[in-house]
């Protein structure tokens, strides 16, 4: 695999840890640049690495094959038109991490002509567990794909989608998710407690089933159902518990909050485009 010199606008969290995934793997740190305005957020990112930072996004894209913007949304519009003279006509490719913001904002800002990858991380990247879906305009070429897939392949698991609405659903599955996940296990702690653990016991408890749960669907080539399943006991306590989730209607609720969450990330982009 090649080593494209790749910059990083904005250094915040999802950057450092993909700066961090890239060096674990062996990524030579004089092809990573970051650029941020915030000398504590570069601080962080020279901690992990010889890499190089500075406070000039123009300064990071010369002559970068990779740029992948990594600020907030809500400033995605201004640093992408003050880098768009810089960027005209390199052929670099740009890979956006940002919720919520469209390929025709992108390229409105950046260029009809930029090649544009966008991305949907989740939190999980900063333990190197990551789950990220990603989207490529047609004048993406199969190398810059590739690129692509080995920066974000150095935080967890990557999924290309076809379509860019496709990017909604991630956002609702996996770029949300573990949100999800974090609210299941504090009901789940909560309630452990009142049952007479105290809160550390049932916390060690909930996180070890939850990594043991998402290690058996991981690592088995049996279906979430059939998993299920074998720890129901007919007659038994856990028969008792998924009897009480389904007629509290658990699967409507998942559905209406993950719709919940497309309907924002749609909102989001009409917000920001
Ligand atoms: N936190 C999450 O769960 C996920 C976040 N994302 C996306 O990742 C992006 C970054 O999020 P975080 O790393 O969590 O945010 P963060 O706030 O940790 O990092 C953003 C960084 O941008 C820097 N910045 C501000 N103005 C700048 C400018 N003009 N030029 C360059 N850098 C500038 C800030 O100093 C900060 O270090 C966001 O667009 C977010 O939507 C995507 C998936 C999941
Ligand atoms: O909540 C958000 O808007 C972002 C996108 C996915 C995770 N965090």
């Amino acid at each position: 695999m090649d080593t494209p010199l790749i910059a990083f606008i904005g250094a915040g969290n999802m950057a450092a840890s993909i700066v961090g995934g890239l060096l674990e793997s062996g990524y030579p740190a004089g092809r990573i640049r970051a650029a941020d305005p915030f000398e504590q957020s570069l601080a962080r990112i020279g901690e992990l690495g010889p890499v190089a930072t500075g406070t000039d996004n123009n300064a990071a894209v010369d002559g970068a094959d990779v740029i992948i913007l990594a600020v907030k949304p809500q400033i995605m519009g201004e640093v992408c038109q003050a880098l768009a003279p810089a960027l005209a006509g390199s052929g670099a490719l740009v890979i956006s991490i940002a919720a919520g913001i469209t390929i025709d904002s992108l390229r409105g800002w950046l260029g009809q002509a930029t090649p544009i990858v966008r991305c949907m991380p989740n939190t999980p990247a900063l333990v190197g567990c990551g789950a990220t879906g990603l989207y490529a305009t047609d004048d993406v070429s199969e190398q810059q794909r590739a690129h692509a897939t080995q920066i974000l392949e150095a935080v967890g698991l990557v999924e290309w989608v076809g379509a860019e609405i496709d990017l909604d659903a991630v956002i609702a599955v996996s770029g949300s998710g573990p949100a999800y996940f974090f609210l299941f296990m504090e009901a789940m702690i909560e309630h452990g407690e009142r049952l007479g653990l105290d809160r550390d016991t049932a916390t060690r408890l909930a996180q070890q089933t939850a990594l043991g749960a998402a290690r058996m669907a991981l690592e088995n080539d049996v279906d979430v159902v059939e998993l299920r399943r074998r720890v129901t006991s007919p007659g038994g306590t856990t028969q008792a518990a998924i009897e009480s989730f389904e007629a509290a209607g658990l699967r409507r609720i998942v559905q209406d909050a993950m719709q919940a969450a497309v309907d924002r990330a749609a909102e989001m982009a009409r917000e920001m485009g």
